[in-house]
C-alpha cells in the first residue's frame, strides 16, 4: 500500500507538486500519468524519501519510506536506469545489491533470467548496455529483494516493443500476486494496457483519479463535425450549448470538429435547426486514455475563428503525450 496525501513541493517561487493525494492498493497496478514536467518523478522522488516534501505526507506500507527497516526487501524502487555503476558487470550490480540486502546471491541469478539478461549480457560491463539492457537491469535490481511494492519511474523508457510488452506481463504478474505497483509513465497505450488505476497529474496538481473503468467511461460530451465549421460553431453557440474544445482536422479530410457538453441529440437538433450539414456525429469519449488525458490537460487550440472557450487545464504540446 502507499498513500499519498496532500504532497506538495516547492523550488523556491516555482510550485513542482502541489496538494497530491491518492493511495495504491496490493493487488493492482497504478499508472501515473502525465506530460513532461508535470510532477511525477517529483512525488515518487518524494515517496521514496530522496526529496523532501515542503508539506504533506507519503508512506509505504503505513510507514514512510524512510522508517522502513531494509527498505528494499519491502519497496523495489527505479528511479534513474542511467544512475547504475558503469564500470560493474549487470551480474556484479546485481550481487552487489543482494549482498546489501541480505538475500542469497541465487536470488541475483534468478532476476538476470526473469528480465531477459541472464548469460552473456550479465558478464558486460552496464556501461556498454542499451537504454532498454539498463531500463531491464533497474527492474531486476528493483526485483531481487521480494519486495511486495514497485515504484518505478518511466520504466518503459528505451524499451522495444517486445521489451515494453514484456514488462507489461511482469508487472501484472507481480500485482496479481498481491503487489502493489506504481508507474509513472507518458507512454499513454502501455500504461492503458497494464494499469487499473489511473492517477493523471499536469502542472504538479491532480486532475484524475479513478479506477481505469470509471474514467474511461462514456461521457457526455458529443463530438461534431460540419462541411462548414463556422457555422457549426455558431448554430452549438446559438442553442445555449458549451463547446469545451476543438478537435483538429483528421487525417481523411474532415473539417476540424467541436466537443460539445451535451448528448448527441441535441448538438444534432442545434445543427438541423442552422440548417448545417454535419459530417461527423458522435459521443465523445471511447478515444482511451489519450483523448481522456487531453481533454483533462486541455491542448493547443486549432488556428480557426471564432475561437472556442479556452481549455480549462494548461496547454500540453500533442508531442509531450506520446
Ligand atoms: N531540483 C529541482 N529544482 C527546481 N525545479 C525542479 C527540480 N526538480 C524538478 N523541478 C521542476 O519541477 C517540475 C516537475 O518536474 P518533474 O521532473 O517532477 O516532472 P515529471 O512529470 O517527472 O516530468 P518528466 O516526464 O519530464 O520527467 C518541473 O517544472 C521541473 O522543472
Amino acid at each position: 500500500m502507499i498513500e499519498v496525501e496532500r504532497l506538495t513541493k516547492r523550488y523556491g517561487p516555482a510550485t513542482a507538486v502541489e496538494d497530491v493525494s491518492f493511495a495504491c492498493r496490493p493487488g493492482t497496478v497504478t499508472g501515473f500519468l502525465g506530460p513532461n514536467g508535470a510532477g511525477k518523478s517529483t512525488t515518487m522522488r518524494m515517496i521514496c524519501g530522496l526529496t523532501p516534501a515542503s508539506s504533506g505526507t507519503a508512506t509505504v506500507l503505513g510507514v514512510p519510506f524512510r522508517s522502513l527497516p531494509n527498505p528494499g526487501r519491502h519497496v523495489g524502487v527505479l528511479l534513474d536506469a542511467s544512475a547504475q555503476h558503469a564500470g560493474r558487470t549487470g551480474r556484479e550490480t546485481l550481487a552487489l545489491t543482494a549482498q546489501l540486502l541480505g538475500v542469497p546471491s541465487a536470488r541475483a541469478d534468478q532476476m538476470l533470467e526473469t528480465v531477459g539478461l541472464a548469460g552473456k549480457a550479465a558478464g558486460r560491463r552496464v556501461g556498454n548496455y542499451s537504454l532498454g539492457m539498463r531500463q531491464r537491469l533497474g527492474i531486476a535490481q528493483a526485483l531481487v529483494g521480494d519486495p511486495s511494492v514497485l515504484i518505478l519511474d518511466e520504466p518503459a523508457n528505451g524499451l522495444d516493443p517486445e521489451g515494453i510488452y514484456w514488462m507489461r506481463t511482469l508487472l501484472r504478474g507481480f500485482a496479481d500476486r498481491g503487489g502493489t505497483v506504481l508507474l509513472s509513465s507518458h507512454l499513454l497505450h502501455e500504461v492503458e494496457a497494464v494499469a487499473d488505476t489511473l492517477v493523471v497529474i499536469a502542472g504538479g496538481r491532480v486532475v484524475a483519479n479513478g479506477t481505469k473503468s470509471e474514467l474511461l467511461a462514456p461521457s457526455g460530451r458529443t463530438l461534431v463535425r460540419a462541411l462548414d465549421p463556422a457555422a457549426l460553431y455558431t448554430a452549438v453557440v446559438s442553442a445555449n450549448l458549451t463547446v469545451i474544445r476543438r478537435e483538429p482536422p483528421t487525417s481523411d479530410g474532415l473539417g476540424e470538429g467541436l466537443v460539445v457538453e451535451a448528448p448527441a441529440e441535441a448538438v444534432g437538433r442545434a445543427a438541423a435547426a442552422s440548417g448545417v450539414a454535419l459530417t461527423e456525429l458522435r459521443q465523445a469519449g471511447g478515444g482511451g486514455l489519450e483523448e481522456l488525458f487531453l481533454t483533462l490537460t486541455g491542448r493547443p487550440a486549432a488556428p480557426a475563428a471564432p475561437r472556442p472557450p479556452a481549455p480549462a487545464g494548461p496547454s500540453v504540446p500533442q508531442e509531450a503525450l506520446r
